[in-house]
């Protein structure tokens, strides 16, 4: 009897040993095979099983280096490179290749899918958010049929933002940039979305920044783990009980009073707010997602989408202007009648002389936020997202049936296809002088090419040009942002002087993580009163 109990405790740990080294060896194997559908793909760094691995673990700190790396040696092709815990990704090159993903179906590459799986959406927004997308058309229409009805909103918002965050003095005063323009953002963003006063709410402005920050990070550590663990670790984790709870607190007595105004009155009723809540429940499709929780959960999904990206914009801006004041000084001796009177195909010496000669603006109150927002030098902004953006890969595809690009390339099913925007923006084939900041170079194209006023604005996507994607899944929420990019850096610049504190030559170094480039967390900024120039 001693005999066997004992026999039966030596054996359990050979027993689990051995279930774990066959485990291993299934998922190596698997691996192998898995690896071997994308053979006739060169790679960036080592293809072996092992070292892959271990350039897998390279790309978490140097993917803009290692994918700019294979852009240069692959050019016109599609490259591999690999990525930890998912095996190979496959990056497009050259005009044909990115042309045919922007061309390509969902049936074939899915934008949805892509997003679903990096994004983890069953635990980290819920289901409803996979099976229906009417809060992406509400943005590709109504928000953006909407945005000069309600800019003067936008814009009075940002001017208590402001004031209310950095308050203007007469002395230098240092603000930590992240945390201060992130909530100026919100806020301001928020003012079109759910309006007055929960706009100023500081618990819905915290709950919708940290919702896209513990989206991504849960999504991040679901991703560690194998798909049969998935839906124990994602439902553990998963943020959207208390982030509904949460938002339901703030906004769903507003929701369901909405809905019960629709359902006396119909789709149009006397005070109607114009806003997103509105918007959405306009084009909600009825059934399971007529809810004040899925609306309010849409509510934080269009935050998502929209704060974080727009932040790290505004905030490339702001230190470039800080370190360019020769660009501040325009804003501060600006013209109405500089913006109106640039005539196409001067001569870059002419206009600079003519921007040099503007006279003072400081009498002229109402023209002068006119100006600054629609002069044509504000397309700076668009060169600044050329060199730095928010991310050194930009529309993400999975592959949902097999795919062959134009030159033949075969993409198997289940394969994520990207475009290396960052390499592309910094490639001599599409611009000049690639690596050198020039804050007037697409000012000066759009003057001198043939259209170059439509091809060149920021919101237009082209074959140079990928900053919101590509195809019929580029940014539908662009031309909000950049509206309130181009009203938020004007009041900056007519309201205050500011500077680095620290980082008196270069832009504070971003910090790489994965694909993304995030602005500097620690860089500190100083601010005083504006003073005018004559
Ligand atoms: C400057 C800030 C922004 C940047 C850089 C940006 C960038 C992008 C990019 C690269 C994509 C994917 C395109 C592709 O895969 O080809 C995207 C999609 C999207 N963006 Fe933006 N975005 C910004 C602001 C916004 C704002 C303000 C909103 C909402 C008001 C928004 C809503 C969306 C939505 C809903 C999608 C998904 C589109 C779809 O499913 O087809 N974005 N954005």
């Amino acid at each position: 009897m001693s005999s066997s109990s004992t026999n039966t405790t030596l054996n359990i740990p050979v027993l689990l040993a051995s279930l774990g080294i066959l485990y291993l060896f299934s998922k190596l194997w698997r691996a192998h095979l898995e690896m071997a559908k994308f053979d006739g793909i060169p790679a960036v760094g080592p293809s072996g099983l092992l070292s892959s691995f271990i350039s897998g673990m390279r790309y978490v700190k140097n993917a803009r280096e290692l994918i700019k790396e294979g852009y240069e040696k692959y050019h016109g092709r599609a490259f591999k490179i690999s990525i930890p815990n998912s095996g190979w990704m496959v990056i497009a090159t050259g005009p044909e290749l990115v042309n045919d993903i922007r061309k390509a179906s969902d049936e074939y590459l899915s934008f949805d899918e892509a997003l679903n799986e990096f994004l983890q959406i069953d635990y980290t927004l819920g289901k409803p958010h996979r099976e229906h997308l009417y809060h992406v058309n509400v943005v590709r229409n109504a928000v953006t049929r909407n945005l000069s009805a309600r800019y003067s909103d936008v814009r009075d918002e940002i001017i208590a933002a402001f004031s209310e965050e950095i308050p203007v003095t007469d002395d230098w005063t240092s603000i930590n940039a992240y945390d201060t323009i992130l909530r100026i953002v919100c806020r301001t963003s928020n003012r079109l979305f759910v309006g007055l006063p929960l706009c100023r709410d500081p618990d819905w402005i915290d709950l919708n920044i940290q919702f896209t920050v513990r989206v991504n990070s849960i999504a991040a550590i679901i991703n560690l783990f194998p798909d049969i663990l998935k839906p124990i670790v994602g439902n553990l984790l998963s943020p959207t009980g208390t982030a509904t709870r949460r938002a339901h607190r703030h906004i769903g007595h507003i929701i369901q009073d909405r809905l019960d105004k629709q359902d006396q009155y119909g789709r149009d009723w006397e005070d109607k707010p114009n806003d997103l809540v509105s918007w959405l429940l306009d084009e909600n499709p009825g059934g399971k997602y007529r809810t004040a929780e899925d609306i309010a959960m849409r509510l934080l999904n269009t935050n998502m989408a929209a704060i974080h990206t727009t932040f790290f914009l505004l905030s490339w801006f702001s230190d470039t202007l800080i370190l360019h004041n020769d660009i501040c000084h325009k804003f501060k001796s600006p013209s109405p009648a500089s913006s109106t009177t640039w005539q196409s195909n001067r001569t870059q010496s002419s206009k600079l002389s003519e921007r040099k000669s503007s006279p003072s603006l400081k009498n002229m109150d109402g023209a002068k936020f006119l100006w600054a927002t629609s002069a044509k030098w504000i397309v700076f902004m668009k060169e600044v997202t050329r060199m730095v953006g928010v991310g050194v890969l930009v529309s993400g595809r999975k592959v949902m049936k097999d795919f062959t690009f134009s030159d033949g390339t075969r993409l198997p099913a289940g394969s994520t296809v990207c475009i290396p925007v960052w390499a592309m923006h910094h490639d001599e084939r599409h611009y000049e002088d690639p690596n050198e900041f020039k804050p007037f170079r697409f000012s000066d194209m759009r003057d001198i090419e043939e259209n170059g006023n439509i091809k060149h604005q920021m919101i237009t996507p082209n074959s140079d040009y990928f900053l919101f994607g590509t195809g019929r899944h580029a940014c539908p929420g662009r031309f909000f942002a950049v509206n309130e990019l181009k009203t938020l850096l004007a009041h900056t610049l007519l309201t205050y002087d500011v500077k680095l504190e620290g980082f008196s030559k270069e832009v504070p170094e971003p910090t790489l993580f994965t694909s993304a480039i995030i602005p500097n967390q620690k860089a500190k900024v100083l601010f005083r009163k504006r003073i005018m120039m004559d």
